[in-house]
């Protein structure tokens, strides 16, 4: 008899067999590197700042003399020049003398702090301090903000605004990220067709292509369509070959179960290097789920219900893609939930249900009902809660945590 694996036991399976993937680089310009994952180790090459700068506009003074300033008794400077902001000056300050200076202009030598503006008087080349400063007090030292030679992206690391942000300052122009995934997905069925054919007999218009490209265009992957395939084994085999060897993972839909099980498992088997790692999960919904690798490739028989496709793309196969760039869990985030009503799992399997959540005074999860093949059940869902196989369900009132989709 079959032995269909736990849920566990499947990551378990993808770590130990995908964790020593090789991704492609390829080199973007900065502009363009938004949410891409870093390439490599990324140090500075220069200090930022890479002058001692001023973040207020002021007067640049040794700040000994202004210690004991107040309104009554202010320090008093002689004012000896002015920094251009964007470039280094060209005179040094002694005690007792002051420079004007502006938000981002270079500290000149001599100078420990810059004195705000409000809290000065400039009158006939003299300016009259009316509080004390501190050492340092207004100026961002150089390498204060990033030091030279220090890591300020990391490997793997994803860029958004913060890291594209520190890159710039550093002054780079482009940066080497990881290549997108490329994910081939394939429908199978003879009752399959595309939304441009007429809709005759028991024939269904392909939702698993849809589904499957728009949930891979929201991950780190480019998804590319190989359209219907009828039920022929041959014609399978054909396509499935030309999609591994065009992809990194390639995702097949319908045919996993008993009644076609065979194409689908079998094109599989007939691909090079193939090794099956999974042929049956012990979990509801996607019990026929298939995994395979060929080579260093991942091939998914996922099953054809649209929720249970769906459902296992989110589940495992957004786990394989956390696996192979190197990124932690990114499923969705969770709440906790009070159940408004309750529900029966008797499969023996560990059953995933899909909820709505309804926000009042606490966070109510409903449950939705509805069988594997209605993709109007995850189109109402906010999410899903999982109940282990040795539970027989859960009671209205029940604390749930709900994983968002
Ligand atoms: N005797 C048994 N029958 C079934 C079992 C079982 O264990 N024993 N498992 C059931 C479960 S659970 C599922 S899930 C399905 C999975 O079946 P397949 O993966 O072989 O998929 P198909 O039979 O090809 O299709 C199932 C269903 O989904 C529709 N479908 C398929 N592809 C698409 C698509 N691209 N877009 C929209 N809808 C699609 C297809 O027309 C069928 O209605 O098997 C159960 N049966
Ligand atoms: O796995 Mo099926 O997806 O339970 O409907």
């Amino acid at each position: 008899m079959k032995v269909f694996k736990t849920d566990s036991e499947v990551f378990d399976i993808l770590h130990k067999e995908f964790s020593d993937f090789v991704l492609g680089t390829e080199t973007v310009p900065l502009y363009e590197a938004s949410d891409r994952i870093c390439a490599r180790d990324i140090e500075a090459n220069i200090d930022v700042p890479h002058f001692d700068k001023s973040t207020v506009d002021g007067y640049a003074v040794r700040c000994q003399k202004t210690f004991s300033a107040n309104d009554e008794n202010p320090a008093v400077f002689d004012l000896i020049g002015e920094v251009k902001t964007g470039e280094i000056p060209d005179f040094k300050i002694q005690e007792g003398q002051a420079a004007k200076i502006f938000t981002g202009g270079a500290v000149p030598e001599g100078a420990d702090a810059v004195v705000m503006l409000e809290n000065t008087v400039e009158q006939e080349g003299r300016v009259f301090v009316f509080k004390p400063a501190r050492p340092n007090e207004n100026i961002l030292k150089k390498g204060e903000d990033v030091g030279k030679g220090c890591t300020v992206v990391k490997k793997y690391q994803r860029l958004r605004a913060p890291q594209i942000g520190v890159l710039a300052a550093v002054g780079q122009k482009e940066v080497e990220v990881f290549s997108r995934l490329k994910v081939g997905i394939i429908s199978t069925g003879d009752e399959i067709i595309m939304q441009d054919q007429p809709l005759e007999g028991a024939k269904i218009y392909d939702v698993n292509s849809y589904t499957l490209y728009s949930a891979l265009k929201q991950e780190y992957a480019v998804p590319k369509l190989y359209g219907i395939v009828k039920d022929d084994y041959e014609a399978l085999v054909g396509i499935l070959s030309r999609a591994v060897s065009e992809n990194d993972v390639v995702l097949i839909s319908g045919g996993s179960s008993v009644g076609t099980y065979d194409n689908t498992l079998k094109a599989i088997q007939s691909l090079d290097e193939a090794i099956i790692l999974v042929d049956g999960i012990s979990i509801k919904p996607g019990k026929p789920t298939i995994i395979a690798k060929a080579g260093n490739k991942a091939v998914f028989g996922l099953p054809g219900h649209p929720v249970s496709c769906l459902f296992i793309f989110k589940f495992f196969v957004k786990k394989l893609f956390d696996i192979l760039l190197h990124q932690q869990d990114t499923a969705g985030g969770k709440v906790l939930a009070r159940l408004k009503s309750g529900f029966a799992a008797s499969s023996g399997r560990t059953e995933f249900v899909f909820v709505k959540l309804i926000y009042s005074d606490e966070i109510l999860a409903e449950p939705l009902y509805g069988k594997s093949g209605s993709i109007n059940l995850l189109n109402n869902a906010s999410g899903y809660v999982k109940i282990e196989a040795t539970r027989t369900g859960l009671k209205p009132g029940d604390l749930v945590e709900v994983v968002l989709l």
